[in-house]
């Protein structure tokens, strides 16, 4: 049979929102039982991975503005990598790859950007290794290298699946559906936040109470809808709190959006991205224009989905 030395798979690897992130409570291995309703928008990285010949290593070009990639590895501990390596130890080959990265997505923003950027990898690296698992075997690799990826893994093998209400740790991904076009405006601050350090400063009054109430199924229903209204109305995210704490620059976001007369906003993630909702794509563009002149950061008009 011929080597597929050459064969060659080009993948979007998208950012996303936290619509709703609900915390509750924390697990013996430190980490935390969530639900969080989850989507994809219009902002992503890209992802070019080629076969290699066996005995070949795994390398990494990465491409894109520097303040996209500053501070982003191009060696061994890049999620790109770690997602091929632990992709081939799994199939057991020596096949190689050749990775080409193109960043759009920041970092340490809380738009899942290195979760995305693994998810392709091994969307990718499974195509043109030519593996032919199912996507539940990636999602399962992938849950291992972090908790955002199974989503992503999800979202990238099938775009039916780019909303999701995501529980556990974040390996239990339940698809919703989703009306295509809600406008957002993303912020990105010019500073960042680590992940680890939000969930560390995180204390159970910032969630208590919240087992009455599934908001996170109040925010799937309505992105089902594709009510902009009620979605607004179902905005939740229980690390805020602790984001605001390491980063008190926060709260001058969330009143720009404010000031722009956004009737739904927070923080995505563990942050230091912060979006809005928008009736109409040119309320959501003329926002835009008023976030950019208030200069709290990079700011993106776009969608979800
Ligand atoms: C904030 C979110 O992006 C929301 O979707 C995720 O919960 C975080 O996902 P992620 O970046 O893939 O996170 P991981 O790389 O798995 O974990 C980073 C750190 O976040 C904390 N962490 C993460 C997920 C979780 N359910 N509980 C946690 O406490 C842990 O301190 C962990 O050391
Ligand atoms: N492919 C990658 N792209 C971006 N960062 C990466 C990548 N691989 C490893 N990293 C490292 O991971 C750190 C966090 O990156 P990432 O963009 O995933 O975080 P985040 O915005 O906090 O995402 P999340 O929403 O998953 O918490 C970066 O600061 C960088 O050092």
């Amino acid at each position: 049979m011929p080597l597929s030395a050459s064969l060659t798979c080009r993948l979007d690897a998208p950012a996303k929102l936290n619509l709703c992130l609900e915390l509750l409570g924390r697990r013996d291995d430190g980490f935390h039982h969530l639900r969080s309703l989850m989507a994809t928008i219009g902002l992503r990285d890209t992802l070019r991975v080629t076969a290699e010949a066996p005995g070949s290593p795994v390398t990494l070009k990465l491409l894109g503005a520097p303040h996209l990639t500053r501070g982003v590895p191009t060696d061994g501990s890049n999620l790109v990598v770690r997602a091929l390596e632990s992709l081939r130890q799994e199939a057991q080959i020596d096949r190689g790859a050749s990775v080409q990265l193109t960043k759009r997505v920041p970092s340490q923003a809380g738009l899942g950007g290195g979760s995305s950027d693994a998810a392709a990898a091994l969307v990718a690296g499974a195509h043109v290794w030519e593996l032919g698992w199912p996507r539940e075997r990636l999602m399962e690799i992938g849950g291992r290298l972090g908790s955002d990826i199974p989503f992503f893994v999800a979202a990238i093998a099938d775009r039916r699946r780019r909303a999701a209400v995501v529980a556990g740790r974040g390996e239990q991904v339940t698809p919703t559906p989703w009306v295509a076009g809600l406008p957002v405006v993303v912020v990105k601050p010019a500073g960042g936040l680590s992940t680890a350090a939000v969930y560390g400063r995180c204390q159970p009054e910032d969630y208590a109470g919240v087992e009455g109430r599934d908001r996170t199924n109040d925010a799937a229903t309505a992105l089902a809808s594709g009510d902009w209204r009620r979605l607004a109305t179902t905005l939740r995210n229980h690390l805020q709190p602790a984001a605001v704490r390491l980063a008190p620059w926060l709260e001058g976001v969330r009143r720009a959006f404010d000031r722009c007369g956004c009737a739904g906003h927070q923080l995505s993630g563990s942050g230091s991205a912060y979006f809005g909702l928008f009736p109409t794509m040119s309320e959501a563009r003329r926002a835009a224009v008023r976030l950019r002149a208030l200069r709290v950061g990079q700011t993106l008009a776009t969608t979800i989905g």
